[in-house]
């Protein structure tokens, strides 16, 4: 059976990709948490993915997710998940109390490569939302505080979640790009992802 294998340290994210991608494509995951640069959010999905590769000695797939506030210039991006540590969701809250905009978008950026000496590709994912006083289980990081149309991502259901996230967004591309057989010809002549 051709699998994908998909490096992360987050079981969250093995869940939630293995549900968007289905049967399509069964994940492999594992389960390492590699370091990651300072960065535009392409060049730290792409050192990541340079990583894994290196380290599994052969196709990958990873992703960074970021959360953007726009009344901070698309901070604290890419670095959300020590503020998350840190200050939690509630703080996240209150470093948007100085401004009347909450706006929030959701970015996930999927780095795959074929082998440790081959360049990533990279496919993106934007969902937008208002940061909201946590709302819902508190299940997945920042799930609570993002409210898209009403309703937190903690309050949704994860079918609905994994059919509009930011997550599902960038991993429709990927997968659109795996279905032409020319790049799976190019890029995974003898692998994993052929069926
Ligand atoms: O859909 C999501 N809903 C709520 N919270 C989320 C979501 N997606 C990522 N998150 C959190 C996890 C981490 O605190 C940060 C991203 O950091 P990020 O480096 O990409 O994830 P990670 O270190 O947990 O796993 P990995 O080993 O794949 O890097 O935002
Ligand atoms: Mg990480």
């Amino acid at each position: 059976m051709p699998t994908c294998t998909f490096v992360t340290g987050n079981p969250n994210k093995v869940r939630e990709v293995r549900a968007i991608l289905g049967t399509t494509i069964p994940v492999e995951s594992v389960a390492l948490d590699i370091p990651e640069i300072q960065g535009t959010l392409e060049e730290i999905a792409r050192d990541k993915c340079r990583r894994a590769a290196m380290i599994v000695d052969g196709p990958v797939v990873v992703e960074d997710s970021a959360l953007e506030f726009r009344a901070m210039n698309g901070f604290p991006g890419p670095y959300i998940k020590d503020f998350l540590e840190s200050i939690g969701n509630d703080g996240l809250n209150r470093l948007l109390l100085p401004y009347d905009d909450k706006h929030a978008e959701a970015v996930c950026t999927v780095a795959f490569t074929a082998g440790p000496a081959m360049e990533p590709l990279l496919f993106q994912g934007r969902l937008k939302g208002q940061i909201v006083p946590a709302r819902g289980p508190p299940r997945f990081g920042w799930e609570p505080i993002f409210e898209h149309q009403r309703e937190t991502l903690a309050e949704m259901e994860h079918e609905k979640k994994n059919r509009l996230s930011h997550r599902y967004q960038a991993l429709f591309q990927f997968q659109a790009w795996l279905a032409q057989d020319d790049n799976r010809a190019t890029y995974l002549p003898e692998s994993q992802f052929q069926s």
